[in-house]
């Protein structure tokens, strides 16, 4: 760099701003920016890049770029983003940037048509192309493919993933509805799997991978969709902006008078599942009209409709009912599902008061038989059963001479109501493993050469106030992302190596120590956390302080009162802990991490629900991944981690850490303008 060159030098809120060095002292340089002459600032050497010529020139490559550094990479995506071009490439990596409204002719189908059979490169970046260099390479290679969609929740990663499904069926289909098939169990999934967040009013809350079939032909012949780890917090309470799953606003906006009748729906105020949250439905000015007033909550009517170009509950509804078809649910089924979905809400909105009695325990508030009822009926349950089963909890006991007797345990209005959410996180969950096994029989396929896969997991999340939840995803992202640099930096560079070429060594920031942080076995945040579960008091600041001794001077880990933010400030030791990870600093949280790494229903409530008089509940839990916890708690200790199903998730399914092929995966990189 020398004096006088346009350069990339820090900005405190745009990232980089385009100046020139006036002074090279020792360590720092003299920066004046083009747009405040004579307002010089002092950065430090590693922080300033140099520029490109003309700034306002862009590639559609940016390996393409003289100098590709931080500052020009980010100036080339800016510039190409101002004019609607929203996708830029790192050689075989696509970058995405949300465009939060529909760029015309973007997505059409001349669109696809023109990217069939072209080389990367050849066209403007695009989804399509990658798809397109995906389906040649399993061609060519005869080698089944997989895309990675990486990044933060709302950057676009379901969007570019329903694009990349849509591109391929339509491309290389055979014509027949399976194409039309595959496509049109997104509505269904998003239904049960999809919720409004701060970040995004459509975050899918659930990992999936879907894959692609094809035949020795190369044609499309099926799909299979494995999900990885629902977020079940969601299902019994959110936060103030945040909403449940889009079903149970979708049900109550959409459902015929006759189905709200004999599901005893109402208004979404009406349910504690959905009344601590945001309780306004998606609707335009026309379709808001359509919903009839008395399924609108206080909230709504006073504050009017949701807006999103996308989103519209009671259109939805309708729109879902018609994929349900499509894909082959009848009516039977499709109130089946509903039925479950209702029987949810009215479990939830079953309260417990002290019996006063010296035993202590429970019993149900006056008010809530009539809930109770609703639930028993719509789950195939005896209202009895369910009452004892709610308000009590059966333990054989273990030792002494009365060995294996059976005995009920009175539980505490607490206890009972964390067995209630339990079992309604149970249902709910069982019910989306059913959804997902329902859509793949819907695109059943005999045989196929190969597949090629697209993984979309939740993207990395950090907001004001982090819990669980932020910690289990951002997590998972850590993986994603330690992959990433294996597969494209260290691989490509070995290559390089190999090959002789004088290439300068990459430096990046390898994050196994983050991982460690995590997922070391005793010492690591998942296990300290299943720990303190194990013990007969439980607590978040015990959690907290553990963290804190076991980790004092770890350079990934450190205590709230350190953070940049002055809201994190204020949070005790005791009460959280900040991860420095690769996409920056996040703050948790820790109350609720106990209860929310717990996952165990008891086996009281468990053994109802399987023997339910109803076929399609029993079935749901017989054929769940829930029925492989209960084997495994059977006489044990009633816990089972959620946050080590994370650690798991990585182990049992390859496909999301080595994602079983052998030539590096495609990767779209999603970013979202705030
Ligand atoms: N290419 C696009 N064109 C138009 N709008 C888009 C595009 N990509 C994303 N969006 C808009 O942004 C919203 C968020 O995108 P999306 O749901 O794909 O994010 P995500 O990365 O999957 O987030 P999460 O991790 O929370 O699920 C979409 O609902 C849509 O409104």
């Amino acid at each position: 760099m020398e004096d006088g060159k346009p350069v990339w030098a820090p900005h405190p809120t745009d990232g980089f701003q385009l100046g020139m060095i006036v002074d090279i002292g020792a360590g720092a340089l003299t920066i004046e920016p083009f747009n405040r002459k004579g307002k010089t600032f002092l950065a430090s050497m590693n922080q300033v890049f140099p520029a490109e010529e003309d700034v306002n020139k862009h590639m559609e490559d940016n390996c393409s770029l003289m100098y590709l550094n931080e500052g020009t990479l980010l100036n080339n995506v800016r510039v190409r983003y101002s004019k609607d071009k929203i996708y830029t490439y790192v050689a075989n990596i696509l970058i995405a940037v949300n465009p939060y409204y529909d760029i015309p002719k973007l997505y059409a189908p001349e669109t696809i048509k023109s990217y069939q059979g072209r080389s990367l490169g050849t066209l403007p970046p695009h989804v399509y192309a990658i798809a397109d260099k995906a389906y040649r390479d399993m061609r060519v290679l005869k080698m089944s493919q997989s895309i990675i969609v990486s990044g933060e929740s709302g950057a676009g990663k379901t969007e570019n993933t329903k694009f990349v499904l849509r591109y391929l069926t339509t491309s290389y289909g055979t014509g027949q509805d399976i194409d039309e098939r595959i496509v049109q169990a997104n509505p269904l999934l998003e239904a049960f799997g999809n919720a409004k967040t701060v970040r995004n009013n459509n975050s899918s809350r659930f990992g999936k991978f879907v894959e692609i079939h094809f035949n020795e032909k190369s044609k499309v012949v099926g799909g299979f969709v494995s999900h990885y780890l629902l977020e079940k917090s969601r299902i019994c309470m959110q936060s103030k902006e945040e909403r449940n799953y889009h079903i149970f606003y979708r049900l109550c906006a959409g459902a015929s008078e006759d189905i709200r009748q004999r599901l005893h729906l109402d208004s979404p105020d009406s349910f504690r599942y959905l009344n601590r949250g945001c309780t306004r439905y998606f609707a335009s000015k026309d379709t808001d009209k359509q919903i009839m007033q008395n399924r609108k909550s206080p909230e709504h009517v006073k504050l009017g409709a949701l807006k999103d170009p996308l989103l519209d509950d009671q259109g939805d509804f309708n729109r879902m009912c018609g994929a349900m078809k499509k894909i082959g649910l009848d009516d039977t089924e499709k109130l089946d599902l509903f039925r479950v979905v209702a029987g949810v809400l009215h479990l939830g909105n079953i309260d417990f008061e002290e019996t006063g009695s010296t035993s202590g325990g429970c019993i149900l508030m006056n008010q809530s038989s009539q809930k109770l009822a609703y639930c028993a009926d719509l789950l195939g349950l005896d209202q009895e059963d369910l009452r004892v089963s709610l308000t009590t909890r059966v333990m054989l006991t273990t030792a002494g001479g009365a060995k294996g007797t059976v005995i009920k345990v009175p539980l505490r209005v607490e206890q009972a109501n964390n067995a209630r959410d339990a079992m309604a996180k149970a249902v709910y969950s069982c019910l989306f493993d059913h959804v997902v096994r329902r859509v793949n029989q819907c695109f059943p396929f005999k045989t196929s050469s190969n597949f090629i896969g697209v993984l979309d997991i939740a993207g990395f999340e950090y907001f004001e106030h982090n819990s669980f939840e932020q910690f289990c995803i951002n997590y998972c992202n850590e993986k994603l992302q330690q992959f990433f640099n294996e597969r494209i930096l260290k691989e490509e560079q070995e290559l390089y190596q190999r090959e002789g070429l004088g290439v300068n060594e990459v430096h990046y920031v390898d994050n196994q120590d983050c991982i460690d942080l995590v997922e070391a076995k005793l010492v690591g945040i998942l296990d300290i956390l299943d720990e303190e579960n194990r013990l007969p008091q439980p607590s978040d600041h015990h959690f907290a302080n553990t963290i804190h001794s076991q980790h004092k001077d770890h350079f990934r880990l450190t205590v709230p009162r350190k953070s940049k933010l002055a809201v994190h400030r204020n949070v005790r030791d005791d009460e959280g802990f900040i991860v420095r990870h690769f996409a920056g600093a996040v703050c948790y949280e820790t109350i609720q991490f106990v209860e929310k790494n717990n996952d165990a229903l008891h086996m009281s409530l468990e053994s109802l629900v399987c023997e339910s008089k109803d076929k399609f509940v029993r079935e749901l839990f017989e054929n769940s991944n829930n029925s492989k916890d209960s084997k495994q708690k059977a006489g044990k200790l009633s816990f089972i981690s959620v946050g080590n199903k994370f650690k798991q998730m990585h182990t049992e399914h390859p496909s999301l850490t080595s994602c079983h092929i052998s030539p590096p995966p495609v990767f779209v990189y999603g970013l979202c303008v705030p």
